[in-house]
Formats: structure tokens, sequence, C-alpha cells
């Protein structure tokens, strides 16, 4: 049953529709006046008694809203014209720039809402503006406090007698991960403040960062995202042959310099090299060093991560802003796993396989190499790729074009023992011990085997270090060893002797005398260092039981390796014709993939009709270190 009130209005609607004089009256009677037109019907509906006062509201409520939004957006068109506004993604170096800009403006000293954050920002710990009165300066493992502006909450401040607005925002993707953003508003009509406030957060950034080199990873959803910086490592700490140091620097500055020349002659601007050798060798601090040198930034692909095919990993490549140095560490780790030459292994494995299959990527050799070549790959990448297995990696993927230069890094010699060991210990930073107490049961005394043979050699040097001392040696004869400990701490602070360069020197030889060729790691010499900061005369003495030590660990990790169930490992690595080294363009076959011959180190020559240096080769030869 419909009731009279709708009935009506339905009638009446008709009417007007149908241009009809007729309306509906309840009980069948003509409606005065007669609805013939929409004023009329208007006037009819408002006279209906509740419904009429209903709909005056209704059209009140309606009008009030236009009103509102008309009213708004009329304020944010104004507000657009006065205002620029500025979005910046957390994962992205102008983020960066902004956040140490913002944590240095004295603003946050006196808001009533603040982040007390102890993050810097990748830079060091005075980057960003403490919170005064702490100092961090010199102490150990201290993290300055600096004030941001708080999430969600809109600050205002100036820059440049114009106002600004930031507001700070931080969204939950689930899984841990975290997306950080910034919107900051200018109140200004001209680009000009706005340029001159990133300029200004850019340069203050960048003074910074001077002495670092910023590293860049690829996240889960294979974006770049700026993982910190390091502090610029000096190719002077990387102990290698000089003249392949030579070779890397040249080679890559001479690489930098060169575009038109690629460009003249067609040639993609980039260039590839390949570290290969033992761990722990130096492979990744001297590309730290270059980067430093270079003042560029580092991009780190890791082959194996989850997730990644031959599309991300293009993308990626792709994205990389030139006079970059692309890193893929441990290339050979995805080519024992799941890159094959033309597709993954089993596409199942690689979704629902074993943990170790399963949990990496699922590039394909091909589509790792269509990414080093893309075409619109940006110009002017080093790329560096390191690996400790050479002769697993595919012929194609170490042609010249893609990795140019091939190096070997091996075992230290006892020349770079020797560089280690100076390098290790600045003659100011260090004391000597005092001489050693006779018959205490000191860790050379507590080895045996062959060590006798290499304490001799040891012990020529503590005598050396602990005679031609300039200070007096405190008196450390006692009988307890905790005592012992005790006061060569205090001597540490007190009157503790100063190496001189002769004595230096020396105690550098006797530590290489203790080394045996080519066995040990240069990680693990810096590791013995380390045990011993401070005192170089006792890494001499203590050096013959660590290279006993570094045997007996060898040779148990061996015993595990021979007696552990083999793993399966995909596929076998394509060995075939293969240049050793080569510089730019020609390449030498070999049948196999053997041993290296060892140094003969590349030179770089320049062609003799182009101004261009270096970027013609000449060497097809092996640069082993
Ligand atoms: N030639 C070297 N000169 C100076 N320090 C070295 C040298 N080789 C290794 N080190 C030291 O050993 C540590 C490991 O070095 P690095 O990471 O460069 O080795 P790597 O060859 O890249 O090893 P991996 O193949 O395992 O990645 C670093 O702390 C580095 O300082």
């Amino acid at each position: 049953m419909i009731p009279d009130g709708v009935q009506a209005i339905l009638a009446a609607v008709q009417n007007v529709t149908a241009g009809s004089n007729v309306s509906y009256s309840p009980g069948g009677a003509q409606l005065k006046p007669q609805l013939s037109d929409i004023p009329s019907f208007l006037a009819f509906i408002l006279s209906m008694g509740g419904l009429g006062d209903w709909l005056k509201l209704f059209i009140f409520g309606g009008l009030v809203e236009s009103a509102r939004r008309l009213f708004t957006m009329a304020y944010n068109a104004l507000l657009a014209s006065f205002v620029l506004t500025l979005h910046f993604d957390g994962d992205e170096t102008p983020y960066q720039w902004l956040m140490v800009w913002l944590s240095k403006q004295e603003a946050w000293t006196k808001a009533r809402t603040i982040h007390v954050s102890s993050q810097n920002f990748g830079l060091k710990n005075n980057g960003v503006l403490l919170v005064p009165g702490e100092e961090t300066d010199g102490k150990e493992g201290a993290r300055p406090l600096s004030m941001l502006p708080n999430f969600d909450t809109t600050h205002s401040l100036w820059f440049r007698r114009r106002l600004m607005r930031v507001t700070r925002s931080k969204k939950y993707l689930g899984e841990g991960q975290v997306e950080n953003s910034l919107m900051i508003q200018v109140f200004t009509r001209s680009h000009k403040t706005v340029h001159a406030l990133l300029l200004e957060a850019k340069q203050q950034y960048e003074a910074e960062t001077e002495s670092r080199v910023s590293v860049f990873v690829a996240d889960t959803y294979n974006n770049w995202y700026y993982a910190g910086s390091r502090p610029k490592r000096s190719m002077d700490s990387v102990v290698i042959p000089a003249d392949v140091k030579e070779l890397l620097i040249e080679d890559a500055k001479d690489f930098m310099m060169s575009e038109s020349w690629y460009g003249q002659r067609g040639i993609p601007w980039q260039r590839g090299w390949l570290l290969y050798g033992v761990p722990g060798s130096g492979k990744t601090s001297i590309i730290q060093a270059l980067a430093g040198t270079l003042g560029i930034n580092i991009y780190v692909v890791s082959l194996a991560k989850r997730g990644l095919d031959d599309t991300n990993l293009s993308e990626l490549l792709n994205s990389i802003p030139s006079r970059s140095i692309v890193l893929m560490e441990d290339i050979d780790a995805a080519f024992t796993r799941t890159v094959t030459r033309e597709a993954p292994i089993d596409p199942q494995v690689a979704v629902s396989g074993p943990p170790t299959q399963s949990a990496t990527s699922t590039i394909t050799l091909s589509g790792l190499l269509n990414a080093i070549d893309g075409v619109q790959a940006q110009q002017g990448r080093l790329l560096f790729a390191t690996t400790n297995k050479y002769t697993a990696l595919d012929p194609a993927l170490v042609r010249p074009g893609r990795l140019d230069v091939h190096i070997e890094f091996k075992l230290a010699t006892k020349w770079q023992a020797a560089e280690l060991f100076k390098r290790f210990y600045p003659i100011d930073d260090v004391t000597l011990s005092p001489p050693p107490v006779p018959n205490d049961s000191n860790e050379v005394d507590a080895v045996e085997g062959d060590l006798s043979e290499l304490s001799e050699k040891a012990s020529v040097f503590s005598s050396v270090s602990s005679s031609d001392t300039r200070v007096e040696m405190p008196d450390l004869m006692t009988t307890t060893t905790g005592t012992m400990i005790h006061q060569a701490a205090r001597s540490r602070h007190s009157k503790a002797p100063r190496l001189t360069p002769e004595q230096l020197r020396t105690l550098a030889q006797g530590f290489a005398d203790c080394i045996p060729e080519e066995e040990l790691s240069m990680a693990s010499l810096q590791g013995h260092l380390m045990m011993h900061k401070t005192r170089p005369d006792e890494a001499v003495r203590t050096a013959p039981a660590f290279v006993i030590k570094q045997r007996e660990v060898r040779a148990k990790a061996r015993t595990i390796a021979e007696t552990a169930p083999v793993a399966p490992v995909i596929p076998a690595p394509l060995i075939g014709p293969v240049a050793p080294v080569a510089l730019v363009g020609t390449v030498t076959p070999v049948t196999s993939i053997s041993p290296l011959p060892s140094v003969s180190h590349p030179s770089l020559v320049p062609p003799t009709d182009d101004p261009s240096p270096a970027l013609v080769p000449v060497v097809e030869t092996t640069a082993s270190l």
C-alpha cells in the first residue's frame, strides 16, 4: 500500500512530465492549483506539511555543502597559486638531504612536538644537529641525538623569510617494511625559493658526505634504497701491487672521462672489471677505495636475492644513475644455484623447492647478459663483479665488453704481510710492550711443532722492539699474569714507549718472516693484527702461534668438508674459450680455464690516433695479485 503523500508526488511527477493538468488527490478529487510546470510542482510539494519541511531542509543542506565545496576548491586553488608543495620518498637521496637539513634547523629546539632520533642519515656523528649540550665527539659508540619534525604532525618554520610547512609521514607496509615520506609546502609563488632550498640541502649533505661513499642496495620490491654511507677508504690502505692499483685507478678515471670517445665509435659507454680469487683478499676493499677516490656511489646487486628475475634485474640496472659503480658480489653464487644458460633449472624448484633454491633469484644467464648489455642502460657505468670461483663463470659473461679486465687476488705474500703491518700501525698510535717475561707462558711458548722455527724469527723482533725504546719501560716484572695484564694496560695510558720508523720497519719485516708465502688470507692477517691493535711487537711475537692455529683451523675445515655429504650443484659451469684477461676488445682463446698465469699486469696504452687514452687495448694478459 503506497502512502498518500508518495502517491501524490508520483502523480504530480507524471503530470509534470506529460504536461497534464490532472493531478492526484486522495479520494479522487482534483488538487488545486493545477500542476502544469516545475514551479507549481515545487510549490505543491512545499505546501505539503512535513514533507515540505523535509525538502526545505534537504535543499538548504545541499546548498550549504555545495558552498563549502566551492569554498574549499577556491581556497585550494588560491593556496596552490601561492604555495609550492614538494614530496620526498624516504628511499630516495633527496629525502636524506632534507632530513639532514631539517635536523640542522633551530626550529626544533623550540617546537612543542618533536621527534628525537638517533638516526644520522648515513652521516658521521656530527652530521646532524646535536641536542644542545650533547657532546659525542671522541666517545666510542656514542650515537648523537637529533631533533626532527614529528611524524604525522605539521610543523611550520621559516626559510629565507618564507613560511614552510613540513609534514613527515610513516606508513607500515607489513612484513616489517616501513615507507617514510616527507611533504614540504613553501609559501611562495616562485620556484626560485624551492630550488634554493633543495640546493642548500644538497650542498650541506654533500659537504658532510665528502669523506664518505654512499651505498645503495635493492629492496624487496626491487627498488634501490639508500643503505647508508661508509667512510672513504684510502687506496693506500689496500695492499695490492702498486701497478695493479694504478691500473685500476687510471683505467677507471680514463673511462669516466671518455664519454665522447665511446660515443664517436658507437661503443656502449660502460666498462666491466672482474675481481676474482680467494676470500678476504681485498676485492671488495679495493672497490670501496676506488669509489672514494673517484667520488662516486656504489650500487650493490645480489644475484642470489630472493624474488629477483630477469625483468627486475634489467630494471634495476637501468635505473642506476650514470657515473656509479655497480657491484655484483659473488657473481658465481647465482650460477651454482638457479641461474642457467637459458632458464631457471626447474620453475617448480624456484617456486616450491628446497629453501636454498626457492629463496634465491630466478634469473637466467641470458637475462643477466641482457641486463649488463641493456640497450637502455645508463651510460657511464663501472661494473664490478667479484667471485671466488672464476672457473664457474660462463665465457659469455666474462668476455670483453661485459667484463673487460680480470684481476686475480691471491693469498697474502710476505710483501703484503709487511705492508699491511706498516699500514696497520701508524707510528704515533702505537707503543711497545715491555720485554717478555722470562719463562712466561705466553702464546708462543704454548704452541708446538714447527712453531719453534717460526718463533725463532719472532723472537728476533721482539727483542728488537723491546730494546731501542725512547721512553723508559715501566716495571712489569711481576709474577702473576693478572697483575701483568693490569700493569700492561696501565702502561698503555701512561709512559708507554713509542715506535720509531726504524722499529716499525723491523717489526714489519719480522712479521712478514713469520707469515708463510701465499698461505693465509689478508683478512686473516688483519684479524690477527686487530688482536694487538696497539701492540705491534706482541703481534709479531704471537705471529707463529697464529700461523699454527690457522693451519689447524684449515685442516679441521678440510676434514669436515671431506666428510660432509656432497650437496647437489646445479648446473655444471660452462667452461670454454675464455679471454683470461683482456683490456678492451681482444680475446685470446684458451681451451680451458686453468689456474691463471701469475703476475703479468696489463698496461694501458693510449691509442695512437686519438687523444683519448687507454681505451684501446692492447694487452691480453692476466693481472694477478
Ligand atoms: N689486500 C688487502 N689490503 C688490505 N686489507 C685487506 C686486503 N685484503 C683483505 N683485507 C681486509 O680484509 C677484510 C676483508 O676484505 P674484503 O672484503 O675486501 O675481501 P674480499 O676479497 O672481497 O672477500 P670475499 O671474497 O669474501 O668477499 C677487510 O676488512 C679488509 O680490510
